[in-house]
């Protein structure tokens, strides 16, 4: 298995697609997809344009789905749902449609649409993304970050290095084996500087300030937890991601 990281959806190429690629958005919506699945979302389908989510949403009956958008960090009007992975409760999202466009995680899921495989990952959920990845072993893996509008952003880079890291220390392998770019040996050089201090990391992070600045603490804490929930988000169509073996 050779692993690429891509730190944005722009830095990721466009004329080739690896066997698995992997959307990371730390802050907030792959944590929130992540999420809406292990509270028993039927599924998350994903929009970088919020006039096609409209349009898409309305077709669908209106008790099986909710809305979910921020633009700036603030919920979309007349949406149920902004990004906070913590109003995602069983209560609301269980056997519901959550059709949902962000700033960046959308769009980075959007970019890689077209691989084999595509999955969703976060911190929360990086264990159940590793055994899969064990279990399957794609030749080729790509990690792509979200980013902050085509910038680099230091949680989902950590999170990339937290899934290089991980499959790196569960096989044989050497570092030069599995890393198809320096990106990873990065990625895992700021995982094992920053494991044992997630929280701390977003906290220095530019889009962790910006939520705190949103009184988003709560957020923060929850985003930076490791391996506490065994979802795996895996698209079934382009742009429709659901829980594996549903
Ligand atoms: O909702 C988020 O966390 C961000 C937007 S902002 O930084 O809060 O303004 O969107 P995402 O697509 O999850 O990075
Ligand atoms: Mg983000």
């Amino acid at each position: 298995m050779k692993i690429f990281i891509y730190h944005t959806p722009e830095l990721t190429p466009i004329d080739i697609v690896p066997e698995c690629a992997i959307a990371v958005d730390v802050l907030r919506a792959t944590s929130t997809m992540a999420t809406v699945l292990a509270a028993g979302g039927e599924a998350v389908q994903v929009f970088s344009d919020l006039d096609q989510l409209m349009t898409v949403s309305e077709q669908w009956p209106s008790e099986k789905r909710l809305r979910a958008g921020e633009r700036g960090g603030a919920k979309v009007a007349g949406f149920e749902l902004g990004n906070s992975p913590l109003d995602c409760t069983a209560e609301l999202v269980a056997g519901r449609r959550l059709f949902i466009s962000t700033t960046n995680g959308t769009r980075a899921l959007k970019r890689i649409q077209n691989a084999p495989i595509v999955l969703a990952a976060a911190l929360i959920n990086r264990a159940s993304v590793v055994k899969f990845l064990l279990e399957k072993q794609p030749e080729t893996v790509w990690i792509v970050g979200s980013g902050w509008e085509g910038s680099y952003s230091l949680e989902d880079t950590v999170c990339a290095g937290a899934i290089a890291h991980s499959i790196w220390q569960q096989t044989n392998c050497s570092l030069t084996e599995i890393s198809g770019n320096d990106e990873v040996i990065g990625a895992i050089a700021l995982y094992s500087q920053w494991q044992n201090d997630l929280l701390g990391l977003l906290h220095q992070a530019s889009h962790g300030q910006r939520l705190l600045g949103l009184e988003c603490l709560e957020d923060l804490k929850y985003c930076s937890q490791i391996d506490t929930l065994d979802i795996l988000p895996i698209q079934q169509e382009p742009g429709v991601l659901k829980s594996q073996n549903k």
